[in-house]
């Protein structure tokens, strides 16, 4: 399989503080959701950052489609194929549905591809159609996640990175949520995900890393990561693994 993106023996960090990535690598294949996991303040926002170009490594690779990017800024990494949705919430309020995913277009000349994105991510998203005139801070957290995931879609990325889309939600939102972090990957856009909500995440992922000390320090399957009772113990809240239904794909 094709890795979309790859990250190659990181290092990375803020001003001249230690570095927080020491060492990383990690590859999402296409159609697939990988999955980092690991403590507070193990770095995983920080490869977020990294893979979006929001922060240079000091040392390292990254590849997009098999192509170097390595220190390219924000605006080179999306247009290569990488979209990031930031932690929190970032949807203009007092915009509609429309305005706030007609931005994540706004590099796109070509109204026809402009209209095929839109009609695209409408038949993704439901409540993006059904929702598509309203003002965006009347919709819910989760739906407004939606309208973030939508905005990120427009530019047909190769992968999206997911920085903590269940934060604030309820199990009824955050439900729906991995549910469509789910079609995304099925509609063609591998992800790059990070959760506090490690097992839930885990249960909606292809591949598991655990992130220790700045690198990658165990990588899997992401049942099977789920299963191991000592990451269990470590990194999912230390609750046995619970059965879960066969294979999500
Ligand atoms: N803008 C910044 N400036 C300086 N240090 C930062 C900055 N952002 C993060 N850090 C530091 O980098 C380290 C890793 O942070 P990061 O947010 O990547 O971790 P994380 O694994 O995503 O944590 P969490 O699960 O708490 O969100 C932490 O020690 C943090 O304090």
């Amino acid at each position: 399989m094709a890795s979309e993106i790859e990250l190659v023996d990181i290092q990375a960090g803020y001003g001249r503080a230690a570095p927080v990535l020491r060492g990383l690598s990690v590859s999402v294949e296409s159609g697939t959701i990988v999955c980092l996991v690991g403590p507070n303040g193990a770095g995983k926002s920080t490869v977020l950052k990294v893979a979006s170009g929001l922060l240079k490594p000091r040392s390292g690779r990254i590849l997009v489609g098999g192509v170097d990017v390595t220190g390219q800024g924000p605006q080179r990494m999306l247009a290569a194929g990488v979209a990031h949705v930031l932690q929190g919430h970032s949807v203009f309020q007092e915009m509609t549905v429309a305005e706030n995913v007609l931005l994540g277009g706004y590099t796109l000349r070509d109204k026809s591809v402009i209209g095929e994105r839109v009609e695209f991510v409408k038949e993704l998203f439901p409540v993006v159609a059904e929702r598509w005139r309203s003002l965006a801070g009347l919709l819910s957290g989760g739906q407004q996640k939606q309208v973030e995931f939508a905005r990120s879609l427009m530019v047909n990325p190769k992968v999206v990175l997911l920085d903590e889309p269940s934060m604030g939600l309820d199990p009824k939102a955050t439900s729906t949520v991995f549910e469509q972090v789910v079609r995304m990957r099925d509609a063609g856009t591998a992800v790059l995900l990070v959760e506090q909500n490690a097992r839930r995440a885990l249960e909606t992922a292809d591949l598991g890393c655990v992130l220790d000390l700045g690198r990658v320090h165990i990588s899997g399957p992401a049942p099977q990561l789920l299963a191991d009772p000592q990451l269990g113990e470590l990194y999912l809240g230390g609750r046995p693994a619970e059965p879960r239904p066969p294979a999500n794909r």
